[in-house]
């Protein structure tokens, strides 16, 4: 784990000493957009990504919902990061289709040779300019859910106008306290700043367990990024959250809306398909030996995220919005 400074990698944890021990998310650096395409430009848009990494899932899932998948090919790292950083090839990951790299680090640098900062996924490069578009899952979600429309015909809109509030409301505690929020706890340095991120996540877990009693997605009747955004963290909860960041109170499985409103998104044609449950475990318990410094990665839980669940007999194009005809 590391980071560029000007443009030179840098092996190095988070610094925790600033902030009482509490983690600190920094933000992204790239954050273009695409403007619609009319014109089809296969391959144009390459993304990278760890099957591992919870906010690079969210942008596989909407690349799979989208009909986006001959469009923008993937590259996925290795589950592993280590001193490197993100590498390609080997342990499971691909090589390096577009320049022959060893480490995602290079491809940051080609981007901006200075940069300085984080070397994260997941990333979205246009090959015809050589630039970095865009290293932020939430912009690249909408990206995906728009940008391509018209070369897909793919209309179904995650973000529909009429639930942006509710969605950016949902969005935000969901993130702060989920999403985040098991990395606040996992990576706590001190008690305090564990325990903090600890209750604000149950208490988050709570009231999605609330909302989901009532019905049947987090805005409501309809199924938005929101819903995806919560899924890559209730997905990788029991089998890392739980025991590799300490978040034990409960377990998903031990939420009854929460267990079958998972298993009813994992069911969605095309979904599992992006969960890789062995990268997940491998990346977490192994890339953090100052969390789990003999890198034995946990056999269980058993899990079985087909078995059936009480959510309804829904086809996704029932339960999601369409986007008017202009792109
Ligand atoms: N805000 C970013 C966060 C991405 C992120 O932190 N990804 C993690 C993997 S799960 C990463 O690449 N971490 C490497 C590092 O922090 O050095 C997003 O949502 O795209």
């Amino acid at each position: 784990m590391g980071l560029l400074v000007n443009g030179k990698w840098q092996d190095r944890w988070y610094d925790t000493k600033a902030s009482s021990g509490r983690f600190q998310r920094q933000d992204s650096s790239f954050r273009d957009d695409i403007q619609a395409h009319s014109q089809p430009d296969a391959s144009r848009y390459h993304l990278y990504v760890s099957l591992a990494c919870p906010w690079a899932h969210r942008t596989l899932i909407l690349r799979q919902l989208k009909s986006l998948q001959s469009l923008i090919p993937v590259t996925v790292v290795s589950p592993i990061m280590l001193e490197h950083g993100w590498e390609f090839d080997g342990d499971g990951g691909d090589r390096e289709p577009l320049y022959n790299l060893n480490y995602m680090h290079q491809l940051y640098t080609k981007a901006k040779a200075d940069y300085s900062g984080r070397v994260t996924v997941p990333v979205l490069w246009d090959r015809l300019v050589q630039r970095l578009v865009n290293n932020e899952s939430a912009d690249i979600l909408r990206i995906f859910n728009r940008a391509f429309n018209h070369q897909t015909g793919n209309r179904l809109d995650f973000y529909p106008a009429e639930l942006r509030d509710s969605i950016d409301e949902v969005n935000a505690w969901v993130y702060r306290d989920i999403n985040n929020g098991v990395y606040k706890a996992g990576f706590a340095t001190s008690q305090d700043a564990y325990q903090e991120a600890f209750e604000a996540l149950f208490k988050a877990l709570d009231k999605a367990e609330q909302l989901l009693t009532d019905q049947r997605f987090l805005t409501g009747d309809y199924l938005t990024e929101a819903d995806w955004r919560l899924f890559t963290t209730l997905i990788r909860f029991d089998a890392v959250y739980v025991g590799h960041f300490k978040c034990n109170l409960r377990r998903i499985a031990d939420y009854p809306a929460l267990s079958h409103y998972l298993r009813s998104l994992y069911q969605v044609p095309g979904i599992a398909e992006t969960v890789n449950m062995d990268h997940i475990k491998r990346h977490y318990y192994i890339s953090h030996p100052m969390i789990n410094p003999t890198q034995i990665v946990p056999e269980g839980p058993a899990q079985d995220f087909s078995a059936p669940h009480n959510r309804g007999d829904w086809q996704l194009e029932q339960v999601v919005l369409k986007s008017d005809a202009r792109v």
